[in-house]
């Protein structure tokens, strides 16, 4: 009999569709298989999310909030458990599958708060009358996930939109369904009505039949700038469907004038080879002053990276990085890699496939600055591409020259430098001495250029999961204290 995956009105069911499977990427082992939804349970659905939209919004504030804080004492009781589900369905290592239920967590109370900041009720006065600026919620949105934080970042679209008093159809990353399953689970058990969250586990079939069904008022997309180009294509013309797109990134980190080099390369790591450089915000390329220091910086950067530590989700002691998703995606990186070389890139340090049934790679250091009209692609995996700059205007010129925009950095003890790099600088995330990787669920989280569509995410979730509404309102209609030019009562 098939695994019961897909959740419609509160029943798990067998999907109809196509099986698929997840493989746990860093022991080539089968870890979840079951069939997608087929369109016909994506509209039943869509159906049950409409029908429980009416009675889930007209739930005060704060009864909603105390199902979505149920929702977070289920994450802490199952931390241990849901960290392990993420690292065996992503590969990534436990220490690090900790830390995205913690931001799971900590994602419940700051979407309380970004919610009454953002999307509150406020009164002012007015001389007859009151006037209101309140929120409400599109109704029924579509949220989908993907793979390399399968917990934390399709749960910051969830808990703001459910919070805003929409009900939601999950879609999440066909590569981490086991993480999907064990989430909403965990929805289930805090009590969430039949209805208001409907898990649609499936491949691209599933995601475009959800995408393009009539029956959702908005769409909230995490994942690659080309599906959510496709998406925003999909959406053109539908203005009165609300899109978010948080997309992906060819991150730029410059350094320039540091006094401590292990402290710079310790950052510049951090930024480009944590997650197996498997999160958006991860630096893509280093520019490094074509000098002694720049030198020096480089020559640590490398030593240091030989020594980084790959391995297995479980280890002990801990890897630094685990596998990357799959065997395909550590390929992609091999290929990348070799793509460089051949445009006149010189390998300081190889990105290795370290065994080919399993997704384990180390990360790799190419020097690129000999390479012309480098190629403004993202890289999803731990390759950085390393240039030479000899003025800082130059430097930041090459930084800006990409359609994305989500994350940048300078590493620097100059405070005037900082400041003009600031000014000139084109992304959503700027951080000065500080990895470009980790940032601030309290903060907004969003890119311009092809990584978003000016809907940032995070903190300003609040912002696309409701509508403002004004209004004056009086307790009983009444004559004003005075009438209007012409007009004869
Ligand atoms: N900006 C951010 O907040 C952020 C965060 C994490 C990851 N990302 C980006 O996400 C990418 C990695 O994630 P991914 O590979 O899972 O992304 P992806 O675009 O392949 O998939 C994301 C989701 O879209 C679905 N999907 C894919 N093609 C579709 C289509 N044609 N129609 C409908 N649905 C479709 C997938 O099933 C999945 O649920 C990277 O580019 C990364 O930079 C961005
Ligand atoms: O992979 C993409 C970025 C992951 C992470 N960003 C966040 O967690 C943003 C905060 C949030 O969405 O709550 C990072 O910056 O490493």
């Amino acid at each position: 009999m098939s695994h019961a995956v897909q959740f419609i009105n509160g029943q798990w069911l067998a999907g109809e569709g196509k099986s698929f499977s997840s493989l746990d990427p860093a022991k080539n082992q089968q870890v979840w298989q079951g069939q997608a939804a087929s369109a016909e349970q994506v509209d039943a659905a869509i159906n049950a999310a409409r029908a429980a939209q009416y009675s889930w919004g007209d739930l005060s504030f704060e009864a909603r909030v105390e199902v979505v804080k149920r929702f977070a004492e289920q994450l802490a009781e199952n931390k241990e458990a849901l960290a392990l589900c993420i690292a065996r369905d992503t590969g990534k290592a436990l220490w690090e599958s900790r830390t995205e239920v913690a931001a799971m967590i900590g994602k419940v109370d700051i979407s309380v708060r970004a919610y009454e900041e953002r999307t509150g009720t406020k009164e002012n006065p007015m001389p007859q009358g009151r006037a209101f600026i309140r929120h409400k919620p599109h109704g029924v949105v579509a949220v989908f996930g993907p793979y390399n934080f399968p917990g934390h970042l399709p749960n910051g679209h969830i808990v703001p939109a459910l919070l805003a008093g929409n009900t939601v159809l999950f879609k999440p990353s066909e590569l981490t369904p086991m993480v999907a399953e064990h989430t909403v689970k965990l929805w289930e058990k805090a009590g969430l009505p039949a209805g208001v969250l409907n898990l649609l586990q499936g491949e691209v079939d599933t995601g475009k039949a959800l995408a393009s069904h009539d029956g959702i008022d908005g769409l909230f997309f995490t994942g690659s700038s080309r599906t959510g180009h496709y998406l925003h294509q999909q959406f053109a013309g539908r203005p009165e469907k609300i899109l978010a797109l948080e997309m992906g990134g060819n991150n730029p980190l410059i350094v320039q004038d540091v006094s401590n080099i292990d402290a710079a390369v310790h950052d510049i790591v951090q930024s480009a080879f944590i997650s197996a450089g498997q999160r958006c915000t991860c630096a893509r390329k280093l520019f490094l002053p074509a000098n002694a220091q720049g030198d020096a910086i480089l020559a640590r950067l490398i030593e240091v990276t030989r020594n980084i530590k790959t391995g297995l989700y479980d280890a002990d002691p801990q890897p630094f990085i685990g596998a990357m998703i799959s065997v395909a995606a550590a390929k992609g990186m091999r290929a990348a890699q070799q793509q460089l070389v051949d445009l006149g890139g010189e390998v300081l340090v190889e990105l290795q496939h370290l065994q080919s049934d399993t997704a384990l790679v180390s990360p790799g250091i190419i020097e690129c600055s000999n390479i012309k009209n480098f190629p403004d692609e993202e890289h999803f995996g731990p390759l950085l591409k390393v240039f030479r700059f000899t003025d800082f205007d130059t430097a930041i010129d090459a930084a800006n020259n990409t359609s994305f925009g989500l994350s940048a950095g300078l590493l620097s003890d100059s405070q005037e430098l900082y400041q003009h790099f600031y000014r000139r600088i084109r992304a959503g995330i700027v951080n000065w001495n500080r990895p470009i990787t980790g940032a601030s669920s309290a903060a907004p989280f969003g890119g311009i250029g092809g990584s978003g569509n000016h809907r940032a995410s995070a903190y300003y979730a609040a912002d696309y999961c409701a509508y403002p509404v004004a209004s004056v309102e009086l307790d009983q209609v009444s004559m004003p204290e005075q009438l209007s030019p012409g007009l004869t009562f």
